[in-house]
């Protein structure tokens, strides 16, 4: 059996291209055919995943969009920041998406407390070059339905996912559930700080 004509994302369709670990970062760029939003992200990215959550940004007709993270310090907008508005300030990711074509530019934790408070989540492939890390695992496979997938399509996604090697996780992936379990428990003293 066979899932490649199961959709994800555009960027592991055909199959999950390896980064380049010497790569050290890029340049950005939202949708708009003019005045486009630009970000330098001046780092390599790291836990790169395709993620099937309500919140993060896809491309138009994708199912799963891909994220990654990036220390917040290395992400500065150098055109255009005019066009960016918080998506929804409430939300744990302040998604920062430009107003005239939708896409997230960044996303940035302001809650110091938060267990990924000073890591930045961006979309590489708002990006022209090459060598970006390659996405390694699939997150919140579940809630593709929130979004309006039928649930009988799930067993194709999930089998397109592992062909694509991505295992799918209705959560984040292990080691990093494990981070934010462990900065709980350090929080509340379950374990020592
Ligand atoms: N079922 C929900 C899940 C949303 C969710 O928790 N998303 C995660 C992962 S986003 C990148 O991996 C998260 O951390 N969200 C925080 C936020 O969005 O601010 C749904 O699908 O909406
Ligand atoms: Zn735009
Ligand atoms: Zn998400």
């Amino acid at each position: 059996m066979t899932y490649e004509n199961v959709k994800i994302h555009p960027a592991v369709d055909d199959g999950v291209k390896k980064g380049d670990p010497g790569f050290a970062g890029g340049t950005l760029h939202c949708k708009c055919a003019s005045d486009q939003v630009e970000v330098k992200v001046g780092a390599q990215t790291a836990h790169n995943h395709v993620c099937g959550c309500t919140k993060c940004w896809k491309p138009d007709g994708s199912v799963f969009s891909q994220v990654a993270v990036v220390g917040r310090d290395y992400v500065t907008v150098t055109s255009h920041a005019e066009k960016l508005k918080i998506v929804n300030e409430a939300a744990p990711i302040q998604r920062h998406a430009c107003t005239g074509c939708g896409a997230h530019m960044y996303g940035r934790i302001e809650n110091r407390e938060h267990p990924f408070f000073g890591l930045d989540f961006v979309h590489t492939e708002l990006s022209d070059q090459s060598g970006w890390s390659e996405p390694q695992f699939a997150a919140f496979v579940s809630s593709v339905i929130e979004s309006g997938v039928d649930p009988s399509r799930m067993e194709g996604i999930r089998g397109r996912l592992k062909e694509l090697g991505l295992e799918p996780y209705d959560a984040l992936s292990p080691p990093l559930m494990d981070a934010i379990a462990t900065h709980i428990a350090k929080k509340s003293g379950a374990l020592p700080a």
